[in-house]
């Protein structure tokens, strides 16, 4: 529904993180205190900070720091890896390639996916088939062997920032299994089953992760600027993880009598939020929030954003326990997961 917060609560959530996975879970007053705020806040603001999460600071930082070092290379390196229909829309798009309600948004990034193997999905997934070949960096050059011309192709790569693809999946793989955690509590927040969304809902959670960077205004040509870095939107999925630069303020949250509410950045937290999926699933109980980037510092802003998603195939409807809790009846039609993605990846960029 969304309130009128005046600020995003921060959850403390190293009870949920070390018994969410222990059978006797249920009767952990610690626990079931976590659930309870994460139920406050997915009400309230739809958005969330989270502490005692068990990623290393460090970690944090570091993958935020090659984030910056990919975005310092030359242009002429970062498009090695331009995103493209053939790359799956995977890989580097510049600065207003990606564009929201019309108008170019004010930052650079490297969207990854969950690797799609042809035919995987069938036609739903075809324009997303792809790998992230970009993770090659401890081998440059990288030399593949095409199946069909039998012949070795050359990926001419960009000198990336060493460690760039074996950080990454390490951090992805913690936040994969960091998610999971918090849907199970969120599970339990909605008052359903531990594993709610373990089967064939997200049971094969599709990710998306995006290295993002926005860049100081002054620094963009004045004819290409605009006075966003991403422009009022809701994330698609289930929950959202954003690891932002300690210093910079830029990313709002849009409350019920519509103010901007900044998500300052807390040192060492991730900034949560929830995706049209879980509204959906939830029957409008849960119901994402509309943010936005503005970047009006001095300052260069980098943020890594993980998405934790539905099944790529998963047919997403309100659930039974939720609509009897809402009235009976279905707000919200059947969605499937994958086709909801395409079609914003379809139109989310100027080519
Ligand atoms: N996967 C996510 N959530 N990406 C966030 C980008 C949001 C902006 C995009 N142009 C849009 O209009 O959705
Ligand atoms: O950069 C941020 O803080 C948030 C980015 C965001 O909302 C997104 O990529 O969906
Ligand atoms: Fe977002």
């Amino acid at each position: 529904m969304g309130s009128d917060f005046k600020s995003i609560p921060l959850i403390d959530i190293s009870p949920l993180v070390e018994k969410i996975d222990d059978p006797n879970m249920a009767n952990d007053k610690d626990l079931l205190q976590v659930v309870r705020m994460l139920d406050d806040a997915c009400r309230e603001a739809g958005f969330f900070y989270v502490k005692g999460h068990g990623i290393a600071e460090s970690l944090m930082k570091e993958v935020r720091d090659v984030t910056q070092k990919f975005f310092q290379l030359p242009y002429e390196e970062k498009l090695k890896i331009k995103m493209t229909p053939q790359s799956g829309y995977r890989g580097y798009q510049r600065v207003g390639e990606n564009v929201t309600k019309g108008k170019p948004d004010m930052h650079e990034a490297i969207d990854c996916y969950t690797p799609i193997e042809p035919g995987q999905f069938g036609d739903l997934a075809k324009p997303m088939e792809g790998s992230n070949l970009w993770y090659g960096s401890n081998f440059p050059p990288l030399f593949v062997l095409d199946i069909i011309s039998q012949s070795t192709i050359l990926f001419d790569l960009p000198k990336y920032p060493s460690n760039f693809d074996s950080l990454l999946e390490n951090y992805i793989n913690l936040l994969r299994d960091l998610s999971r955690k918090i849907m199970r509590g969120i599970a339990l927040a909605l008052g359903g089953p531990v594993d709610a969304f373990e089967g064939k809902t997200a049971g094969d959670p599709f990710w998306v992760c995006r290295l993002i960077g926005y860049p100081v205004s002054t620094d963009i040509p004045e004819e290409q600027r605009t006075d966003t870095g991403c422009g009022a939107h809701t994330d698609y999925g289930l929950l959202t993880l954003v690891n932002q630069d300690d210093d910079i303020c830029a990313l709002e949250v849009r409350n019920k009598s519509g103010e901007w509410i900044y998500a300052k950045p807390l040192p060492g937290t991730f900034v949560c939020n929830i995706g049209d999926m879980l509204k959906v699933w939830s029957n409008g109980i849960y119901q994402p929030t509309l943010h936005r980037v503005v970047n009006n510092s001095p300052r260069y802003r980098v943020s890594v954003a993980f998405f934790y998603e539905s099944n790529f195939d998963a047919a997403v409807e309100p659930v039974e326990f939720c609509r009897e809790r809402t009235g009976g009846f279905a707000k919200y039609e059947k969605v499937v997961y994958g086709e909801h993605l395409v079609q914003k990846v379809l139109t989310n960029f100027v080519m």
